[in-house]
């Protein structure tokens, strides 16, 4: 369904749109997003799920062009915040919301939720591990020719910090902590995310489902 040539990403985000460049690349294909077809109507993300918002952008997408769209609608999901942001990641701070208001938005409440983290553990060098958290993505590819989905979803676990570490990434990667690698998301390159994160697994669960080598 995506073998050779261009794949379609029904995406505005422009570090989704690097992380599927990286992966695709590496199987000889390209990557064209929203950013190239600029006027596409917005699609309304209403879901309940990640997975049903994912269907959406992808299914209204690859209906407007007709041919095959993937789709990645993915979050956070903070325990002492009882999930949040979850669906909401890319809106919670409000009208207008960036990356960095997110992230305030993120440390004021978990430090509401945890008494500013009196209790939290720290690491080496003092930063304080303010709650669990888990990095959430569903992925779709629709194909308008059969009118089928293939899908796949991928997370990861790790913890909030109360400060940002790192360069990397996007959104809320800089305040997101790997335990299994020792690691803030912010602090791997590329490559070291793509081999661990939601979307990372997600994409090779995808690729499994699709037979794509
Ligand atoms: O819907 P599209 O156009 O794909 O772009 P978006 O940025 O609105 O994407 P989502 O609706 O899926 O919202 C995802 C939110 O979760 C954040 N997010 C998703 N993947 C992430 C990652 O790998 N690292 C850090 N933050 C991530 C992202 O910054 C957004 O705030
Ligand atoms: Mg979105």
């Amino acid at each position: 369904m995506i073998r050779g040539g261009t794949v379609v990403v029904a995406t505005k985000n422009a570090g989704k749109v690097r992380e599927f460049a990286h992966a695709f690349g590496k199987l000889g294909m390209e990557v064209v997003s929203m950013f190239d077809y600029p006027n596409l109507p917005d699609v309304v993300e209403d879901g309940v799920t990640f997975a049903e918002n994912a269907r959406k952008k992808a299914r209204e997408v690859a209906v407007a062009l007709n041919m095959p769209v993937l789709a990645d609608d993915s979050g956070l999901e903070v325990a002492a915040l009882g999930g949040e942001p979850g669906v909401y990641s890319a809106r919670y701070s409000g009208e207008g919301a960036t990356d960095s208001r997110n992230n305030e938005k993120l440390l004021r409440e978990l430090a509401r939720a945890t008494n500013g983290g009196e209790a939290a553990e720290r690491l080496a060098d003092g930063t304080k591990l303010l709650g669990e958290a888990r990095f959430v993505c569903a992925l779709a590819l629709y194909d308008p020719a059969s009118a089928e989905f293939a899908e796949s979803e991928g997370d990861v676990p790790g913890f909030i910090m109360n400060q940002p570490k790192g360069e990397g990434g996007f959104g809320y990667d800089p305040l997101f902590w790997v335990t299994s690698e020792g690691k803030g998301m912010a602090e791997m390159t590329m490559e070291e995310k793509q081999a661990i994160s939601h979307r990372g697994r997600a994409l090779a669960g995808l690729l499994g489902k699709l037979d794509v080598r």
